[in-house]
This record gives C-alpha cells, sequence and structure tokens, in this order.
C-alpha cells in the first residue's frame, strides 16, 4: 500500500494567521509544525550578519547550503528558538527588518532549492503542519489537504499593529500596511515559487471570521480528505 503522509499546508499572505491557526491545528492533532518563513528569515539575518549583500546570489546560495541553523525548543515558555552559528535569534527573527529580509533573499532560485531538503525533513509521524508560501506547490505537492489563508491587507496590518502594540511596541499603522504591501507584491511576482493557491487548495479569507471560526473551518476541510484525522 502506498504511505500517504499526513501533512496539512498553509500558505498565505504575511499576516494572514497562518501561524495562528498552524499551532492551533497542530496541538489538536498532536502534529510537527513546519515554519518555513523561519528559515528564510534566519537566511536573511546570516547575510546581514556575514555582510553578504542580497544581490550577491551565489554567496548567499552557498550560505542556505551551509547555515549552521538547528531549532530547539526553549523549556521555560515553549518556543521554538532559531540557533544560527550557536546564537539564539529568537529575539530578532520576528522583526520587520528580518520578514523583509527573509522576502528578499526568497526570491532566489538557488536559495529556494538549497532549503527543499531541510522542509522536507521536518516531515515526521504522526503528521506535519507546514506554514509558508510555497507549502502546497512546491515543497509538499502531494499534501492530502492543502490551505490557502488569506486577509485584506488592511485587516492584516491592523492586526499586525494590536500584537505589537500588545508587546508594548510602538508601531505606525501607515508603515506596517506599505510594509505588509512590498511584500505581498514582492512574495506574488517572484518568478520562483510565486505566493500563489495550490490547485484544490481550500481558500479561507479570514477578514471577517475569528481565529476560532478560521480554526472549524480548516480542521473541516482536512477531515474531509483525511477521514480518520479526528475522532467522531
Ligand atoms: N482570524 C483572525 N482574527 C483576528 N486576529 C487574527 C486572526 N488570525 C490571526 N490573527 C492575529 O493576527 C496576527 C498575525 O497572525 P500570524 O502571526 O499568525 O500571521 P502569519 O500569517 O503567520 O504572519 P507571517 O507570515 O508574517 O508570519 C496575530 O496577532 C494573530 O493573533
Ligand atoms: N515558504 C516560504 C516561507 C517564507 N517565504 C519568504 C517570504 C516571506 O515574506 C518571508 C517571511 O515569511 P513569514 O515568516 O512572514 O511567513 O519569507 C517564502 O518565500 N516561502
Amino acid at each position: 500500500m502506498v504511505d500517504i503522509k499526513k501533512i496539512i499546508t498553509i500558505d498565505g499572505p504575511s499576516g494572514s494567521g497562518k501561524g495562528t491557526i498552524t499551532q492551533l491545528v497542530a496541538q489538536k492533532l498532536n502534529w510537527h509544525i513546519l515554519d518555513s518563513g523561519a528559515l528564510y528569515r534566519v537566511l536573511g539575518l546570516a547575510a546581514q550578519r556575514h555582510g553578504i549583500a542580497f544581490s550577491e546570489v551565489a554567496t548567499v546560495a552557498e550560505l542556505a547550503r551551509n547555515m549552521d541553523l538547528q531549532f530547539r525548543i526553549n523549556d521555560e515558555n515553549g518556543e521554538v528558538e532559531p540557533i544560527l552559528e550557536g546564537e539564539n535569534l529568537a529575539p530578532f527573527v520576528r522583526t520587520d527588518e528580518a520578514g523583509q529580509a527573509a522576502s528578499q533573499v526568497a526570491v532566489i532560485a538557488e536559495v529556494r532549492e538549497a532549503l527543499l531538503a531541510r522542509q522536507r525533513d521536518f516531515y515526521q509521524s504522526p503528521g506535519l503542519v507546514a506554514d509558508g508560501r510555497d507549502m502546497g506547490t512546491i515543497v509538499f505537492p502531494d499534501a492530502p489537504a492543502k490551505i490557502f489563508l488569506t486577509a485584506s491587507a488592511e485587516c492584516r496590518a491592523e492586526r499586525r499593529f494590536n500584537q505589537l502594540k500588545n508587546k508594548g511596541v510602538n508601531a505606525n499603522m501607515r508603515a506596517l500596511l506599505d510594509s505588509i504591501k512590498a511584500r505581498d507584491e514582492r512574495d506574488q511576482t517572484r518568478s520562483v515559487a510565486p505566493l500563489v493557491p495550490a490547485e484544490g487548495a481550500f481558500v479561507v479569507d479570514s477578514s471577517n471570521l475569528t481565529i476560532s471560526e478560521v480554526l472549524t473551518q480548516v480542521l473541516e476541510f482536512a477531515s474531509k480528505s483525511m477521514p480518520d484525522l479526528l475522532p467522531n
């Protein structure tokens, strides 16, 4: 019998709620998580730390192939921390600057190729929830359940604003909206693995949905493709 891997892919633009829904789905199913954006974010930071310009395509790709990167779970808060060359990058990896750097290294075809195997290695039994831009189109094209999560740019900027406010960080709504639109444009128009819904993906626009409503819709859809996913 052919072994069908238990994978749910969750792709979508920045701030659409992928990370939030990925964590909730993984918790519910007791599955593993791939936060593929973290790999691109760490690579962007690594390039900056090594003084490599994003335009030095071959050197950035070389860095992607050889990056000394592990992920470690923090025992105290349960958060996943990227450890690059022995340094914990957790305080830097979620910043808007790291997101913009990630989006720039992510346009390089050789970088994407170099990160493919690392991403596929995250698959482990009993299953994987994979969050990114090309999880359903390129990295796990055979995943049985593919989700494309989106929301209006204005709504995503407002969510990001509230997220930062709750952390006590001052943010400017106009700058956040501009940053989100710039990242959308780059991620959707790049020539390699652009952000598009995978064929057969269930598209959820969360602009007017609560997190709990999105979670319900995602689990319902995934259960149709994998009938033994949840107990009745
Ligand atoms: N349906 C929703 N309603 C209200 N707020 C939401 C909803 N979904 C997510 N959020 C909030 O929006 C913010 C961004 O969500 P999240 O970080 O999960 O997005 P993301 O798609 O993973 O972003 P990125 O691609 O930049 O990592 C978080 O504060 C989250 O709590
Ligand atoms: N599968 C992926 C994941 C991420 N990227 C790039 C494009 C994003 O703008 C950037 C940061 O991702 P985030 O952490 O915000 O999800 O990384 C990509 O091209 N492909």
